[in-house]
């Protein structure tokens, strides 16, 4: 008889599911690692600067640690808010712990990128990750060696100790040692470095590599965008989980206040009509609501027209004078501009995209069929899987590039930024949005507006070479008519034909628009080719 096999049940920790299927949140080789590593580092590091009004300084250095073996020590230091010391077990150590479960516009979301780099750390090098933190105000800094129970999902300390600042020093430094694959990611990384500085010109940004270059972006605005603030969850967004959440959360005694207290946009007359459509009574306590009515008020607060969109004020746009100034330093444009769409929503979430372009000056040759495209979401730039993300759909599906008069290849780069307290990322890894409807159509929109300016600024430029060409066609004849006619009428008069020269030149500008001065360098350039 043949062996039939047995099935064998357990339960596995966050810890150990996202060890041993690390691949889903980037860490799929030596390469990806050191690249994911560094990334959400300094993704860390900015959200705990900028998204707090503090302009961020930011210093990497990767260092090859092992003479023999590929290990590498990432350390990333920032001047942000620092973390509390009970909290940093924890932030470093349990998987799917996090700040930033909350409805507000960061990088980070899902409280599992450094977990990641420790667990990869931990795998491959056995080194712990190494913490140094204060909080703004604190008199000490404080100090952690730690790795991650995989099996309990625990953080275990292996070192720890604070000493009194003797300097008003807040921030945080992470350190921690992979196997990784310098020469692979090098390229990926200085990429992720160049596009992170585009978005984030307000940063000074510093890395210092194992070939011991130096890689810096200085700040050069003073200007940061409006921190987003935490805010209650939209009618739009609600499902029975959600409410349920919302109710053991809070101690709200009657239904009408969990619905005025519990979300945004609800004022009391609006709560008193969604209770009387959902059939309940706003005075009954929320301990008794029954799971229909629960259901009820769930699909009613889903359904309801006339309410107002979702708060903006958790989300945090560039602003078009941070792309702008980011577009510039890179790129040199001959041409840019940049704008952000008014706010729009999904699912319940407020979003804003906003666009970029650069044209011309340094910015690169496009491919044969398509701009450069820099996408971001939340301030991250995403490098991956750009063939399946819904801006470069937009871009091949939706614009028809003809009629902004651009053909490929072109020194043409657009920036597309989405942001929001939701962004449909594809992956844990971050690296694309998927085909939202409301976000795929407020993308097309904002690359036409930004278009639509290009396009004047080609059409104007191309109007300019035409004159230009017009200018020196007739420009030739100058010198030769103003001869001729010398010789004729004034016996060759040579005060006459420079007269004539001047005379013929405010003609043809009057009647070309070709201003005075291009005629003449049109001539000037004719004498001396003669
Ligand atoms: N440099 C830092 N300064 C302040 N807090 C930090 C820093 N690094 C990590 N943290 C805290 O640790 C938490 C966990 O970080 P982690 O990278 O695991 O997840 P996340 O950033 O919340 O989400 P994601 O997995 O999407 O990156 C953060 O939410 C933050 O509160």
């Amino acid at each position: 008889m043949s062996e039939t096999p047995v099935e064998k049940y357990r339960a596995i920790s966050p810890a150990e599911f996202f060890y041993k299927y690390r691949e889903i949140a980037g860490f799929s080789n030596p390469a990806r690692a050191i690249y994911q590593t560094v990334r959400e580092l300094v993704e860390n590091a900015l959200d705990a600067t900028d998204a707090h009004g503090i302009m961020p300084d930011i210093k990497i250095s990767i260092r090859k640690v092992d003479e023999i073996q590929e290990f590498y020590r990432i350390t990333v230091e920032d001047n942000g808010i620092g973390i509390p010391p009970d909290v940093v077990p924890d932030a470093f150590g349990r998987v799917l712990f996090s700040s930033k479960y909350v409805l507000r516009q960061t990088r980070g979301m899902y409280g599992l990128g450094v977990k990641m780099a420790v667990l990869y750390g931990q795998m491959t090098t056995g080194r712990p990750v190494e913490v140094i933190t204060s909080k703004p105000g604190f008199k000490r800094i404080y100090y952690f060696k730690l790795r991650i129970d995989v099996n309990r999902n625990e953080p275990v300390i292996i070192e720890r100790g604070s000493w009194r600042k003797n300097r008003e020093w807040h921030g945080t430094i992470v350190s921690i040692t992979i196997e990784g694959d310098w020469g692979r990611a090098k390229p990926k990384i200085k990429e992720y470095l160049f596009k992170t500085a585009i978005v984030t010109p307000y940063a000074n940004i510093v890395a210092l590599t194992p070939d011991d270059e130096i890689i810096y972006y200085p700040r050069i605005i003073d200007k940061i965008p409006r921190p987003p603030l935490e805010v209650k969850p939209h009618p739009h967004g609600v499902d029975l989980e959600l409410l349920k959440q919302i109710i053991s959360s809070h101690n709200y005694t009657s239904v009408e206040e969990l619905l005025i207290k519990g979300f945004q946009s609800i004022g009391e007359a609006t709560a008193k009509s969604i209770l009387q459509q959902a059939g309940i009574d706003p005075g009954k306590p929320v301990s008794e609501l029954s799971d229909n009515e629960l259901l009820s008020l769930v699909n009613t607060l889903k359904s309801m027209k006339d309410i107002r969109a979702p708060s903006i004020k958790a989300i945090s746009p560039l602003g078009s004078d941070v792309i702008i100034a980011g577009l510039k330093r890179v790129f040199q444009p001959e041409f840019v501009y940049a704008v952000s769409r008014r706010p729009q929503a999904y699912q319940g979430h407020p979003f804003i995209v906003e666009a970029g372009i650069a044209y011309g000056g340094k910015t690169p040759m496009s491919d044969d069929d398509k701009p450069i495209i820099l996408r971001y979401a939340n301030k991250i730039p995403l490098l991956y899987d750009e063939g399946s993300d819904v801006t470069t759909m937009v871009v091949k599906e939706d614009i028809s590039w003809d009629h902004y008069m651009v053909s490929f290849p072109a020194p043409i780069a657009i920036l597309v930024h989405v942001c929001s307290t939701k962004i449909p990322f594809k992956g844990v890894g971050k690296e694309s949005i998927a085909d939202v409807p409301e976000v795929r159509k407020e993308i097309k929109l904002v690359l036409m507006d930004v278009l639509r300016e290009l396009k004047k600024y080609l059409s104007k430029k191309a109007k300019e070479e035409e004159l230009k060409k017009r200018a020196e066609h007739l420009a030739k004849y100058i010198p030769e008519v103003a001869r001729g006619l010398s010789v004729i009428v004034a016996n060759g008069s040579k005060d006459f034909e420079v007269k004539l020269v001047q005379k013929l030149v405010s003609i043809i500008s009057r009647r070309t628009g070709i201003p005075v001065p291009e005629i003449q360098q049109v001539l000037e350039s004719i004498r001396i080719g003669a």
